[in-house]
């Protein structure tokens, strides 16, 4: 918690004004009892009605100055929270969009928004108390002990007596709350989680008809955070008529004793007065107190979770400017690559070696799972390899600073996402001030501007958060306008073209390699027809290169290609395939035979 107080700083002088008005409110309240006691023997044993009138007005601008101390504490204690809060905010933003895919998955997703915003209220609420509470409770406490033995001395002892049962008493509460505020910042994580997947999926669960699986697994997650937030609550609970009960025996004795002294002292009837409210005062300060020791550890938890993110360093640091070189042919290398994420044994990648040249086409094909999105994952340095190199125009991608090696790539996840917005706003993304014919180009390229047309307000047109209000195939040529229109020296699809039908599918291909001369373009893809003008196709296996070249080359060297092949063509059309193998070897040798 104490690390998050350097979010103070900014706000030191309106935190100085606050304590002044605290300062101030204390004083007021703590000079009020003696007034009333000085009215009390003064003016009602002796019938000065004057000294009555005189003291009230007196008391009822020490009122007003008071009231002004709380206005002015509650005013900036809420305003300097919600500056710390909003701060903490837009670090923890920033700090998540610098994570790698490695730490947003150390964290995971649910997890860094309860962190953004629960853990920040949490913070938050409890500045809002420590900010006036934190120097006003002890600050009445001390004081109106001070005035309680400066008013009535012998009976002090049954305000010591009070604090003592006190601190017993909040001891108890805090040590037996305190473990579960961890448990119960975990078990939103989950709810958080829960939450998101349900939504995120929920086609899928009404699909499969799993909404029965799903509300019980979420009923569960909610009844065991309700539990452990009932147990908390429950003991915080306690507290109020522990003090309560502590706060009328404080009474009853000052009472007793006051009674006591008044047949020999008449004085001590204001006194008793008074002294009963100082000890008010007092057992009201230990009550919050109280609460602040329980919200502290509370929110510490929450200021701990806080700190993890913005401590935790992206592991894939990029230098702050690009290394100069000449310049050269877009090409990418991948050199001996080996890759295994941190989450499971062994390599994902093995010894991975190719070169992409400019104005040619590199495809991807595997088995589902092989490494294929794996691979081209590294070209952006989603993850580092890790062994091996990777290389662009010829200078290792680690050499690049983040923005010149993300402007140079135009990647097409295999989940095509859209943002809330407009159908211009997404193709234009990643340009900066793109123009209306850069975005119609793109949107031509990528064979959508025939359906963006036939919209309601054509590239004006309103897209929801994720682009659910456009069809699967829809998403995946906006997704790869916003490509185009970044006019990147390297194209990364990743199964980008599995929604759109062959015939769109052949019309996008066609449209790209007229603009993609001078770029490197990678394709991971399911489909062979999707690839099959690839200039250059490596097949994956496990995760290691099993075969490399042409599609006829492949059809007729790799046998896994072959497999591939098989179960995607008729008989009738491998057959043809084949026999174009055979004709395209025959075309081979007789050109060899010319050369020579
Ligand atoms: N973030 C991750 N953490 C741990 N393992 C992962 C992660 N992503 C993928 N894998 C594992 O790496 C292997 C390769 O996955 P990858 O997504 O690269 O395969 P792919 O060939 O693209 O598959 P598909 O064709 O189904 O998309 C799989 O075994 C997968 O379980």
């Amino acid at each position: 918690m104490l690390k998050l107080f350097k979010y103070m700083k900014p706000y030191f002088w309106q935190c100085l004004v606050l304590v002044l008005a605290v300062g101030l409110q204390v004083f007021g309240t703590l000079m009020l009892p003696t007034m009333m006691a000085d009215i009390v023997n003064n003016g009602i044993n002796n019938n000065d009605t004057d000294y009555i009138f005189r003291t009230g007005i007196f008391m009822f601008l020490v009122t007003v100055v008071s009231a002004l101390g709380t206005l002015v504490s509650s005013y900036f204690s809420t305003k300097v929270s919600a500056g710390i809060s909003r701060d903490m905010k837009r670090d923890l933003f920033a700090k998540v969009l610098s994570f790698s895919i490695t730490e947003t998955e150390q964290f995971s997703t649910a997890s860094l928004v309860t962190r953004t915003t629960n853990d920040v209220s949490q913070v938050q609420q409890t500045m809002v108390m420590c900010l006036s509470m934190l120097v006003r409770a002890p600050l009445m406490a001390v004081g109106a002990v001070v005035q309680a033995f400066v008013v009535a001395p012998d009976m002090t002892w049954i305000i010591a007596l009070a604090i003592g049962i006190l601190l017993i008493f909040s001891i108890v509460i805090i040590g037996s709350v305190m473990p579960k505020f961890a448990v119960f910042q975990k078990m939103m994580d989950r709810i958080n989680l829960l939450t998101r997947e349900n939504l995120t999926g929920v086609r899928v669960i009404r699909a499969l008809n799993k909404e029965d699986y799903e509300e019980k697994k979420f009923k569960k997650a909610n009844e065991e955070l309700t539990k452990t937030d009932l147990s908390i609550v429950r003991i915080m609970q306690l507290q109020t008529p522990i003090m309560m009960l502590v706060f009328n025996m404080t009474s009853l004795f000052a009472i007793w004793v006051g009674v006591s002294r008044l047949s020999f002292d008449m004085s001590y009837l204001g006194k008793m007065i008074a002294f009963m409210q100082y000890a008010t005062q007092v057992i009201m300060s230990f009550l919050f107190l109280t609460m602040l020791f329980v919200l502290i550890p509370r929110a510490n938890v929450s200021a701990k979770r806080i700190n993890e993110v913005l401590a935790t360093k992206s592991k894939i640091v990029f230098p702050e400017k690009s290394l100069d070189t000449p310049k050269s042919k877009t090409s990418v290398e991948f050199r001996n690559v080996s890759f295994g994420y941190k989450t499971t044994d062994g390599k994902i990648l093995d010894n991975i070696n190719f070169i992409a040249e400019a104005g040619k086409t590199t495809a991807f094909i595997g088995s589902t799972g092989s490494g294929k999105s794996t691979l081209i994952n590294l070209v952006p340095r989603f993850y580092d390899a890790t062994e091996g190199q990777i290389l662009i125009n010829g200078v290792e991608i680690q050499n690049y600073s983040e923005a010149d090696l993300i402007n140079r790539i135009g990647l097409v996840p295999q989940k095509g996402y859209l943002f809330g917005g407009t159908v211009r706003s997404n193709i234009l993304f990643g340009v900066k001030n793109g123009s209306d014919e850069q975005m119609k180009k793109a949107a031509e390229v990528a064979q959508a501007a025939e359906f963006i047309e036939k919209m309601p307000k054509k590239y004006d047109t309103e897209i929801s958060e994720g682009g659910t209000n456009v069809s699967g195939g829809q998403r995946q040529r906006l997704s790869i306008a916003r490509a185009v229109a970044k006019n990147p020296e390297i194209y990364v699809f990743d199964d980008a073209f599995s929604a759109l039908d062959m015939k769109t599918d052949r019309n996008l291909r066609k449209a790209l390699k007229k603009i993609t001369e001078d770029s490197v373009v990678l394709v991971v893809a399911q489909r062979i027809n999707t690839i099959r003008d690839a200039e250059q196709i490596i097949v994956l296996e496990q995760g290691k290169i099993v075969g490399k070249g042409t599609h006829y080359e492949l059809l007729k060297n790799c046998p896994v290609y072959l497999e591939i092949a098989k179960s995607q063509f008729s008989e009738k059309e491998l057959e043809a395939e084949l026999a174009l193998t055979h004709g395209k070897n025959t075309e081979n040798r007789m050109s060899q035979k010319g050369e020579k």
